[in-house]
């Protein structure tokens, strides 16, 4: 009689054994089988790390990418952490991974770069969409090189230099705003100010970073949504839906490198590329070379492309994209989660207010980036929203060799991804922790790791002084000029994409408050915007 070909192997394995019966091997290999999968992943284990029940071959896969896809991975991490304490280890196709709100554990990860190290994992899932951009590359020389390039356009010179263009976004957008007011009956405006500020930090990206106009807040009053808005948004989609599962399943999930709504991503960010490049060179054409001070990033990197270790035309647009997708969203975010807290809690904004009438006046020069110190309330006021409210929840280290963690061993190559929201309302370190309490930061040193909206180490956010600068600068002039409130009747949503933010934006009543003179703006070095 023909066999079929499992039969039969499991014939010769018989044979092989001695002459065992067919099946008591199956069985035997079945039961084999059961163990490697399913018993042993989930077995309690004396210095493993606790975790959920994972399934077999595809572990926690289904119950994250299904949190994960409305957004509402915070919400499952929560009960994990209240189930199985401060470290868990959780399971994909292919990998295991520890998830950490442990603050010691957590610093180590963002300095240690001995035994922790930025793996290939975010690079590999978003390299085909942003290219070799700082912030996706894994550490090594790749991510140095990079990085030195980089790092001379952030200098206390340069940001000096961008205060002012900085500032006078934030004009356009106060003056729009009060014009709005005006000519409402009611004496106030009402806005959903989300869509506002990702036009402000998107326009200060391509000045600052390009000098290129990107007019997204012209846009805006177009009464349109610029495009690449929509395009940089899908980015973060197509890699949330991308993370949990192996390359192979991408195109089935319409997310491939080769998936058409993929490559439009692509084309729209290519377009932007070319229009910012052409425009630099026709600037270079018409004008004289630029004093190294008054250089861009762009400029920078142009500038210096024959030097050692300088970055290729392909690199350099990594860079552009790189920049505008972690420099706008990130601040957009941090400014919308500010101007909630302060709708929240009017006597917080009072005292705000207070400082802001009190500090402005006495600066001879208007705000600039080196008397932003003089708002001390205002640092409070922004640590505190960034600690209640980091836009990057987490981000993830490889171990390089195997390590004890009290009294846990974490294996060499593990994927740890470090829990920045949780460890910042932990109450461990923040008593209270759920309370907005901007004076907690009086004199506070916060706990090593416990504190991290821009990081920590050697791959801290090279954009974190400019982007303090754009968010004190924006808020200190809505401040000074508006009463902020809620407008009621929203449900206030959040999500968690790569960065959490508010699911429909933030709707606020801005009420002007009464006009006085401002403190003059020092001037931009020149006319780029009106
Ligand atoms: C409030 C606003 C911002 C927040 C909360 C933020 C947060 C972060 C965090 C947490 C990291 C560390 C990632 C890691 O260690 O793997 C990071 C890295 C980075 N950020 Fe920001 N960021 C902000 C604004 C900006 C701006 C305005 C820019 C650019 C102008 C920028 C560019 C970058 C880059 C290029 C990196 C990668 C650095 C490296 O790997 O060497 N960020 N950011």
């Amino acid at each position: 009689m023909p066999q079929d070909p499992a039969h039969s192997m499991l014939a010769k394995i018989a044979a092989a054994m001695g002459g065992a019966d067919p099946l008591s091997v199956a069985a035997a290999a079945l039961g084999g089988l059961l163990i490697a999968l399913v018993i042993v992943p989930n077995m309690p284990a004396r210095r493993r790390i606790p975790g959920p029940f994972k399934l077999p071959v595809l572990g926690n896969a289904p119950v994250l990418a299904s949190y994960a896809s409305r957004g509402k991975a915070l919400e499952l991490f929560q009960l994990y952490f209240e189930k199985f304490g401060p470290l868990i280890a959780l399971s994909v196709p292919g990998r295991t991974f520890l998830r950490t709100m442990d603050a010691a554990l957590i610093h180590r990860a963002l300095t240690d770069t001995d035994t922790f190290r930025k793996g290939e994992v975010a690079y590999k899932t978003a390299a085909d969409l942003l290219g070799d951009a700082l912030f996706l590359l894994p550490a090594g020389d790749r991510w140095r090189r990079h990085r030195k390039q980089l790092q001379p356009a952030f200098t206390p010179t340069q940001l000096r230099n961008a205060a002012p263009f900085i500032g006078r976004v934030a004009d356009r957008l106060v003056d729009h705003l009060e014009r709005l007011a005006g000519s409402a009956a009611s004496g106030s405006a009402v806005v959903e100010i989300h869509a506002e500020f990702t036009a402000l930090t998107f326009d200060v990206i391509g000045l600052v970073g390009f000098s290129f106009d990107c007019k997204a807040t012209e846009s805006l009053r177009g009464g349109q949504r610029s495009e690449i808005f929509s395009v940089i948004e899908d980015i973060s989609r197509i890699v949330i839906k991308r993370a949990p599962w192996p390359r192979m399943l991408w195109g089935l999930l319409g997310v491939g490198p080769n998936s058409p709504r993929v490559m439009r991503v692509r084309r729209h960010l290519n377009d932007l590329f070319d229009l910012v490049i052409a425009e630099k060179h026709a600037a270079m054409a018409r004008s004289e070379p630029k004093d190294l001070k008054a250089m861009d990033i762009l400029d920078r990197l142009l500038i210096g492309a024959d030097e050692p270790g300088a970055l290729t035309q392909e690199e350099v647009a990594g860079e552009m994209i790189g920049f505008f997708f972690a420099g706008h969203e990130t601040s957009a975010n941090t400014l919308t989660f500010l101007v909630m807290e302060l709708a929240r809690h009017q006597d917080v904004q009072e005292r705000l207010a207070a400082e802001i009438r009190a500090v402005l006046p006495t600066l001879k020069d208007g705000m600039t980036a080196d008397n932003m110190h003089e708002f001390k309330y205002l640092d409070f006021v922004v640590k505190e929203s960034q600690r209640l409210n980091p836009v990057i929840i987490r981000i993830g280290r490889e171990t390089t060799r195997e390590i004890e963690y009290n009294g846990f061993v974490i294996p060499a190559k593990m994927h740890t991804m470090l829990g920045f929201y949780e460890v910042q309302r932990d109450p461990k370190y923040w008593p209270e922790p759920e309370r907005f309490n901007p004076d907690r930061w009086d004199g506070l040193k916060p706990h090593s790791g416990s504190f991290v909206p821009f990081g920590d180490g050697p791959m801290n956010c090279i954009g974190q002084k400019l982007a303090l600068i754009e968010i004190k600068m924006a808020l200190v002039k809505l401040v000074d000029r508006f009463q902020l409130a809620l407008e009621p009747g929203q449900t206030l949503e959040f999500v968690s994409l790569m960065t959490r933010r508010l699911k429909h934006g933030l709707v606020v009543r801005l009420t002007p408050r009464l006009i006085r003179p401002l403190a003059p703006l020092a001037s931009p070095p020149s006319g780029i915007i009106n």
